[in-house]
């Protein structure tokens, strides 16, 4: 075999591994949930078996599988096992037919576990994967996706100030953002009153934990205190650098539509919640 095919079959077959791993991690987390989910069913004299909700969890899997182009019974295999799994946890037979038919337990939303604070919640919120976990993950996907995603994120979020020209400092400047923990970094430019992504090096940088950010995009945490505190860092020209943290302060919350805002504020509620559960869990 060339040494170009061999560098490429390994290669390829590394990020294989890694989503494999991705699909065990994921089915240790959905183990845990049921477990959860089984907890709460004892706790409140619910039956065990739920046909119906089994029959929602495949029915989604298969919409998923259609849109992603996963073959059908591939989709129904696996998620045959994973129910097999719970139904075994929960002392069922593992044969998916023979749960008696009862109303659906009400789900809980992710704005649930980010507000409530019960050591179940704890327990819930643990199972999310740490974002240092999903970085391997992430730096499968292709570099263009992430970057369509953020200039997307960017002109939606900061519609307003870019309109009024609060990013005019950035004309001919270029500015990085580094999400360290999910190893994810992008120069950022201003291109005809519009933030664009660049390969250009960037001249000063800022860089902070995905959890930080969220906070300080949903207004939850200010830039101020997250600077004071070394949770956000700014590297390179210092000029640039101040100029960009002080806007991030200055930023108008009230200009990114209303719907947008409640998305992040839960998302970044979320994100600390399962932060602060994950450090329980490390001490
Ligand atoms: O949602 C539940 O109640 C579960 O126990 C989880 C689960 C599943 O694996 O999705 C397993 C068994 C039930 O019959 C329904 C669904």
């Amino acid at each position: 075999m060339k040494r170009r095919h061999a560098l490429a079959l390994g290669a390829l077959r590394g990020a294989i591994d890694l989503a494999d791993d991705g699909l065990i991690v994921l089915l240790a987390a959905r183990a845990r949930l049921v477990r959860g989910v089984a907890r709460i069913k004892r706790c409140s004299g619910r039956a065990a078996a739920d046909a119906a909700r089994e029959a929602r969890v495949q029915a989604r899997a298969q919409a998923l599988a259609r849109r992603l182009a996963v073959p059908a019974t591939t989709a129904r295999g696996v998620l045959d096992l994973a129910i097999a799994d719970a139904r075994r946890a929960q002392g069922m037979s593992a044969d998916l037919d023979q749960g008696a038919r009862q109303a659906p337990v009400p789900m809980m939303l992710p704005m649930d576990l980010a507000t409530a604070a019960s050591p179940g919640t704890d327990r819930l919120l643990r199972v999310l994967p740490p974002p240092a976990r999903i970085a391997p993950l992430l730096r499968l996907l292709p570099r263009s996706w992430s970057r369509r995603a953020l200039e997307a994120a960017m002109a939606r979020v900061l519609q307003v100030p870019l309109r009024e020209g609060a990013f005019d400092f950035m004309r001919g400047r270029r500015l990085g953002v580094e999400v360290a923990d999910l190893g994810l970094a992008w120069v950022i430019e201003l291109h005809d009153g519009h933030l664009r992504t660049t390969d250009v090096p960037a001249e000063a940088s800022v860089r902070g934990s995905a959890t930080d950010l969220l906070l300080l995009a949903s207004r939850l945490e200010d830039a101020d205190t997250l600077f004071f505190q070394r949770r956000l860092v700014v590297t390179g020209d210092t000029e640039l650098g101040l100029t960009a943290r002080n806007l991030l302060d200055r930023l108008p919350w009230e200009g990114v539509p209303l719907g947008l805002r409640i998305a992040l504020d839960r998302g970044a509620r979320l994100a600390r919640a399962a932060r602060a559960a994950h450090r329980m869990e490390a001490r």
